[in-house]
């Protein structure tokens, strides 16, 4: 199997590297496609794959093409590379807003076409992809795409209506809980904590309460009251969040965010 990638910015970097670890494919089958000197470098450099200038010599190279641009040159990218698409090829692509149709439609009506959302924590084989396919694509084929996405994290399919709330909940939500850690980091600084310490207790303490949630299947409100001791101190924060409005916050932001990923 070939696999090939057009764009190789940060999410195509992330996906390459968690494909090559698991050595389902080797290196001189994998090939992406840049526009500038400095990512062809990093490519050839950092990856160790075949590098490319043209996005059409990608789509003549793989069995499976990933679609990594950001989603205003999608339509650019894939009118550039229609009249070379072959039916038994696969196309994977990773753009919020683009729909199943709508990548059909610029693509060719008889082409395999998969849409999926990762985010970045794929750079540390902790991904959390959705995946949903046209009626075209196989259910053996869908295996090998769960499997590709497998390498950077976990993966589910699921329906395409799905998929803009997959951009707010795990696509996008990396860019949310950072802010968090770096506010809890803050108060922890004004508090007198050196900000690396702060960052080490912030970010462990999340990717603990992350593995505990998932680990144990308890809901959050339980795990959250185990943490409450009665009269102490958590109860406190807890009384300050709800009157700052921390989850009316988070649900609005995220609404803006399928908000905009559905007019994309
Ligand atoms: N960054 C993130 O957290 C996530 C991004 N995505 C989606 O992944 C896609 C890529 O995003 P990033 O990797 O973050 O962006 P990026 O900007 O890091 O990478 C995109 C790459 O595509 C290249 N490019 C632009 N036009 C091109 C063309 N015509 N031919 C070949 N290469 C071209 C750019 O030079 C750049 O290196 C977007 O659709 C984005 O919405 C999806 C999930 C998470
Ligand atoms: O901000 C964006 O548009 C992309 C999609 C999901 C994460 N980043």
């Amino acid at each position: 199997m070939k696999i090939g990638f057009i764009g190789c910015g940060n999410m195509a970097t992330a996906m390459l590297k968690g494909i090559l670890k698991s050595g389902e494919v080797a290196a001189t089958d994998m090939i992406a496609s840049a526009k500038s000197d400095k990512t062809r470098k990093k490519i050839e450099q950092e990856l160790g794959i075949q590098k490319t200038d043209t996005n059409a010599q990608v789509v003549d190279f793989a069995d499976v093409v990933f679609l990594a641009v950001k989603p205003q040159f999608l339509e650019g990218v894939l009118n550039e590379i229609k009249d070379s698409v072959k039916e038994e090829q696969i196309f994977i692509s990773i753009a919020p807003g683009k729909t199943l149709q709508w990548l059909g439609e610029h693509l060719g009506e008889k082409t395999k076409v998969i849409r999926t959302m990762p985010n970045t924590p794929a750079m540390v084989g902790e991904g959390m992809t959705a995946l949903c396919v046209n009626e075209l694509v196989t259910e053996k084929e869908t295996a090998l795409a769960v499997k590709l996405c497998n390498t950077f994290g976990k993966t589910e399919v699921i329906p395409e209506h799905l998929m803009d709330a997959v951009v707010g909940v795990s696509g996008s939500s990396p860019a949310y809980v950072f802010m968090f850690l770096e506010a809890m980091a803050d108060a922890a600084v004004a508090d007198g904590m050196p900000r690396a310490q702060a960052y080490k207790f912030a970010a462990q303490s999340v990717l603990g309460s992350a593995k505990l949630m998932l680990e144990t299947g308890k809901h959050p409100g339980e795990l959250k009251d185990m943490v409450c001791s009665p009269a102490g101190t958590t109860i406190q924060a807890v009384r300050v969040l709800e009157e700052k409005g921390l989850r009316s916050a988070v649900i609005e932001a995220q609404t803006a965010c399928v908000k905009k990923a559905k007019g994309m």
